[in-house]
């Protein structure tokens, strides 16, 4: 083990490199307690950060489309990309996932990407028509009808942005959303999903449905996240109190440091036969180790940027 504590702060020893710091900080947590929420869950925790912790749906949404920026701009990096100019296309939908995505469109256009919105169900709220300005304020296109056929949206971006529908999802999709869910199925580059792969249930998943290569899950993932077979699983927002994760009992990764995004090592179902052997020899290494999830000791975490934090457990 390469850590020491002292007086319940801890060290890193000297000669570790801040690479196997972030590799031990993500090793650390035992990932067979990574907690899942329901639909239920997901809408009484929202709820509750609006009425019992008085945050704003304007704060909250800032935080999240913020934090899926970030997650996107880490694992497709400007210079990865090949067509028009790093073009990218955002899908909207018409709840609160949309502002997301809106916010998320601003953030991504600020890091040198080239959005282009499509939002076809336009929500009439201040917040919204707001989000919308600061988006055509930044010279950003609104797509008027969306790419009839998947080729054309293969040939024009290099990812799309999945911000249709979140955990508020319920049913089929309804037909002014089904063709659009059926195109985005068949496109060839990669879909990064806000919170929830659009289409899925929120519980159950949709094996038919859009297979994104990535998803950021905000405050927890959902039940459905274990369905996902993508590369890429983050965690983001960072606006959940640690009082409230306590009161859910919710087990997460703490975020590295300052940053705003976690990633999960999520496994692939196959990953997840063959691997649940070893990982129930290590889970007893592993709470011993951090005691993530249980601990009270505070952990000085570290990002990738050097900056540091105190995490209380
Ligand atoms: N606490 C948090 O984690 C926060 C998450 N945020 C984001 O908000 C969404 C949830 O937003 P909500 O407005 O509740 O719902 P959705 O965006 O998922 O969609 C509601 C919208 O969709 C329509 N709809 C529902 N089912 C269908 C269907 N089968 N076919 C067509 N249309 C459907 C419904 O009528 C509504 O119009 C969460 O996932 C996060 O992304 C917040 O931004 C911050 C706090
Ligand atoms: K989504």
């Amino acid at each position: 083990m390469d850590r020491i504590s002292v007086n319940r702060f801890s060290f890193r020893r000297k000669g570790s490199t801040r690479k196997d710091k972030d590799k031990e900080h993500s090793a650390a947590f035992d990932y067979s307690k990574l907690s899942y929420i329901s639909q239920d869950e997901a809408q009484k925790i929202d709820e509750e950060l609006f009425e019992e912790y008085k945050f704003s749906v304007d704060q909250l949404m800032e935080l999240a489309g913020y934090s899926c920026a970030v997650a996107i701009a880490k694992c497709y990096p400007l210079e990865t990309m090949t067509r028009d100019n790093h073009a990218v296309l955002v899908c909207c939908g018409p709840g609160n996932n949309g502002g997301d995505g809106l916010v998320c469109a601003r953030h991504l256009k600020m890091f040198g990407f080239k959005p282009s919105v499509y939002y076809p169900k336009q929500n009439k709220k201040d917040l919204f028509t707001n989000l919308m300005k600061q988006c055509e304020g930044m010279d950003m296109p609104f797509l008027s009808f969306f790419p009839s056929e998947a080729h054309l949206i293969t040939q024009s971006y290099n990812l799309v942005v999945d911000a249709l529908f979140g955990f508020s999802f319920k049913g089929p999709p309804r037909a002014d959303f089904a063709n659009v869910l059926q195109t985005l199925a068949k496109v060839e580059i990669p879909i990064c999903s806000i919170d929830v792969p659009s289409g899925w249930d929120v519980e159950n998943g949709n094996p038919e449905g859009l297979q994104p290569e990535f998803l950021i899950s905000l405050t927890a993932p959902k039940l459905c996240a274990k369905m996902f077979m993508g590369k890429y699983h983050y965690l983001g927002g960072r606006f959940v109190p640690k009082t409230m994760e306590k009161a859910y009992g919710l087990c997460l990764p703490a975020y590295p440091g300052t940053d705003c995004v976690v990633e999960l090592k999520t496994q692939t179902p196959h990953e997840k036969e063959t691997k649940s052997d070893e990982k129930e020899k290590d889970k007893e290494n592993h709470e011993d180790m951090m005691g993530i999830c249980g601990s009270s000791q505070p952990e000085e975490v570290r990002a990738t940027d050097g900056s540091s934090a105190l995490v209380e457990d």
